[in-house]
């Protein structure tokens, strides 16, 4: 690959990424950060540019350090991005990437790498309103658990993967090399999927989040502490009913998809989300969670809200993620006024 890959949200999952790629042989000094402004650059460059991931999942394992460029808005200098990850949270998503608009042309090739829906749908509506002139755009899911030990460095706990595909294609759509470059990394263990099967996984991940994230925030407690608990089985099943209800009313496509019926199944999925939130990520504290204790936006609009908005586009209630999300934005604000 001749141009750069930029990355646009070098928090915990975007330096993953940058980190894997950037330890291709045939992308040396090849990723480039694209920090928020001069003053982060300049805290990145004072610590030699360097990136640290450390990987707990796996005994004794070296930390690895990757050097690299990394640039902002006001200092970038180029023609054209032709290949962008963006993994800021989503709510930040859309002020982010306004910044690199006038250098992203029809043959870029953009992927999404975050949690829970409607982003691309909204940047579609205010961003690449032509659909003509619309870039690239890839959404990707991940099970990798990463989160910030201290500035540009990060830990590596949770080993899982990272599914791919191609915004709206129906079939196995053809990927692009930043799709195949990905596929290179053993440790991210990417794989390529069409829209279609992706779709499934994003709900099957939203509704993991819409038990997890908004509950262990709104209760301050680590994910591991609501297990066993009669009453958040009954609260879970709650959130996951409407959830699947309002996924099966808002996609027919995914209703007449017997793969969809299966995955997202409430009696399957409430065991997997017991079994992802309380065996597999017991030991953390959710994102939701932290965000709130930091005082930092969270992405409860693109999980629980994300639903309440499906849901009355048709007209639906959704009273339980409604209540949800209220809750937890509830939390955030109490949160905030702390000193
Ligand atoms: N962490 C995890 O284990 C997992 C995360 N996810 C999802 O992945 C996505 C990313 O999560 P995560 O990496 O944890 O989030 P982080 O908050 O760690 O990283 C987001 C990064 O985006 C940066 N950012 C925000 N706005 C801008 C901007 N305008 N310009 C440049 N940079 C900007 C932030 O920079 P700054 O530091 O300056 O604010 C921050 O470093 C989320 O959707 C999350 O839900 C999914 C699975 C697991
Ligand atoms: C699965 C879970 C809840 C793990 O903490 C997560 O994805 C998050 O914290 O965002």
């Amino acid at each position: 690959m001749n141009s750069p890959i930029y990355v646009l949200g070098a928090g915990s999952i975007g330096s993953l990424l940058a980190c894997e790629l950037a330890s291709l042989p045939s992308l040396q000094n090849k990723v480039v950060l694209l920090l928020r402004n001069q003053a982060r650059a300049e805290q990145f460059r004072a610590q030699q540019s360097l990136l640290t991931i450390e990987r707990t999942f796996e005994e004794n394992a070296p930390q690895i350090q990757c050097k690299l460029k990394a640039t902002y808005p006001a200092e970038l200098n180029v023609d054209t991005i032709d290949n962008l990850i963006v993994t800021t949270k989503t709510v930040h998503s859309e002020r982010a990437i306004l910044d690199y608009v006038p250098y992203i042309k029809k043959d870029s090739n953009i992927l999404f790498v975050q949690n829970g829906l409607g982003v691309i749908e909204h940047l579609k509506r205010v961003v690449w309103t032509d659909e003509s002139k619309s870039p690239n755009l890839y959404q990707g899911i991940t099970t990798h658990g990463c989160f910030q030990k201290k500035d540009f460095h990060y830990v590596h706990a949770g080993l899982g993967n990272l599914k791919i595909a191609k915004v709206g294609s129906s079939a196995m759509d053809s990927t692009c090399a930043l799709v195949e470059l990905l596929m290179k990394s053993k440790t991210l263990n990417t794989s390529y999927l069409s829209y279609d099967d992706l779709l499934i996984s994003q709900c099957e991940k939203l509704v993991i989040n819409a038990c997890m994230n908004p509950n262990t925030a709104i209760l301050d407690c680590m994910n591991r502490e609501l297990s066993n608990i009669e009453e958040v089985k009954v609260l879970f099943k709650c959130i996951i009913t409407e959830c699947v209800d309002v996924f099966f009313k808002s996609m027919p496509n995914l209703a007449e998809n017997p793969k969809a019926r299966q995955t997202l199944d409430i009696h399957r999925l409430l065991d997997f989300v017991m079994y992802v939130g309380f065996v597999v990520c017991g030991n953390n504290s959710s994102s939701m969670r932290q965000d709130t204790l930091f005082k930092r936006d969270t992405e409860i609009d693109s999980i629980n809200g994300w639903i309440v908005k499906l849901a009355n586009e048709l007209g639906y209630p959704a009273n339980v993620n409604k209540t949800i999300t209220l809750l937890a934005k509830i939390r955030a604000q109490v949160n905030q006024r702390r000193i």
